[in-house]
């Protein structure tokens, strides 16, 4: 192809220089090495899955991106920030950088619509009208405008996880992170928080997903990360680390999960 010098240069609005992460002995049990010097970077717009073994350090990787978990050692920036500096804002980290959990972490005691309000108005400082219109369109945008009034304990898990997505989106967050978003969910509602999912990818959403949907992996993701050991141990499109994964121990779980 010609006339490549008019294309800009890939943009990375996330990048993990040399991230190394241990949790201490908890009494018999020996301290864990959960990351260890890891490096991933990811471009604007681009769609990053997660897999691995359990306990390979997937989770812990994610939770590093918006401070939820400390890093040891090593340098985090995303989207202008440097996550890893202690002076850091993190309310307004975790507003740019939306999580969404396996365990949709609402607020109780609020209901749907309150939910998706109460972080635009005191993060975001919000109007009430303001932030109630963005919350009502998100709603409907995720499919549960008719629940607003509901609390979560009145929800489906899929319902719940709906609000936990609109939430996140209320902040306009840069980047999207999601924790095994349906990983908690029964089976029928898998599919809905998917194309969900899927939606926000072709919205041009920077998304880094830790899933085992690996129909997910295989159809959204621009780019596939296997972790081992706390390391990453394979980065690549989709097609390469699936047909033909690099290392024998991806290969082998690749194996054990068809
Ligand atoms: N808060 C913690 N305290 C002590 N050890 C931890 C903690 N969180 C994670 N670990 C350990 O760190 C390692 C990586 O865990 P992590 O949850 O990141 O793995 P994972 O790949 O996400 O696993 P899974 O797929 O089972 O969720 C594991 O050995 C785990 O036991």
């Amino acid at each position: 192809m010609t006339g490549a010098s008019t294309i800009a240069p890939d943009e990375a609005i996330i990048d993990v220089v040399g991230v190394r992460k241990t949790f201490p002995s908890i009494g018999s049990r020996g301290g864990c090495v959960a990351l260890d010097d890891v490096h991933m970077s990811v471009r604007r717009g681009e769609v990053v899955v997660i897999i691995g073994p359990s306990g390979s350090g997937k989770s812990t990787l994610l939770r590093t991106l918006n401070a939820l978990v400390a890093v040891d050692r090593g340098v985090i920036r995303i989207a202008g920030r440097e996550v890893t500096d202690p002076k850091t804002d993190l309310p307004k980290l975790r507003a740019d950088v939306g999580m969404v959990f396996q365990h949709f972490n609402l607020f109780q005691h609020k209901t749907a619509l309150e939910n998706v309000v109460l972080p635009q108005r005191v993060v975001r400082r919000r109007s009430a009208s303001e932030a109630r219109d963005r919350a009502l369109a998100l709603l409907d945008r995720v499919g549960v405008l008719d629940r607003q009034d509901h609390y979560p304990g009145q929800l489906s898990g899929g319902q719940q996880q709906r609000v936990a997505i609109a939430r996140s989106l209320a902040m306009d967050p840069s980047v999207m992170l999601f924790d095994e978003a349906t990983s908690a969910l029964d089976p029928e509602m898998i599919g809905g928080i998917l194309d969900l999912m899927r939606g926000l990818a072709e919205d041009g959403m920077t998304m880094v997903a830790v899933t085992h949907e690996m129909g997910f992996a295989r159809d959204v993701a621009d780019r596939v990360i296997f972790m081992d050991g706390g390391a990453v141990v394979e980065s690549g499109a989709p097609e390469a680390v699936f047909a033909n994964p690099q290392s024998e121990r991806a290969r082998r779980f690749l194996s054990q999960i068809h």
